[in-house]
């Protein structure tokens, strides 16, 4: 298990480093928009596992979405505090 903000770490440290095999280094390679599109996909699997798949699934599709919004922070070059500052 980890937290938020050690996924941060993990995912800023393999962007930097760019190690063979990454998938989060090959979405970083595809761009904003395949970035986009996966951070809405799975925003929409999280909105069907809601309504139709129950908690533990749900909790899955939302982790996912998680990671996604991520490495859209990544490819635009935001860093953590600049989305804390609008919560
Ligand atoms: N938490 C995640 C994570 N969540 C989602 N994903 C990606 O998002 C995809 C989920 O999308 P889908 O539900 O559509 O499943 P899918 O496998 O894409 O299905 P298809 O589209 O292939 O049919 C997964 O296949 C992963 O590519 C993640 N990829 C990586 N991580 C973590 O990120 C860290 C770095 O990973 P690497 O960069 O791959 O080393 C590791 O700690 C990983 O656990």
């Amino acid at each position: 298990m980890k937290t938020f903000d050690e996924l941060w770490t993990e995912l800023a440290e393999k962007a930097r480093t760019r190690p063979e095999g990454s998938g989060t280094v090959a979405e970083l390679d595809a761009g904003v928009h395949a970035i986009g599109k996966k951070l809405v996909e799975e925003a929409a699997e999280s909105w069907m596992a809601a309504e139709h798949e129950g908690p533990e699934r749900t909790a899955e599709e939302i982790s996912q979405l998680l990671y996604h919004a991520q490495v859209l922070m990544l490819a635009t070059g935001l860093d953590l505090d600049d989305v804390y500052t609008h919560l």
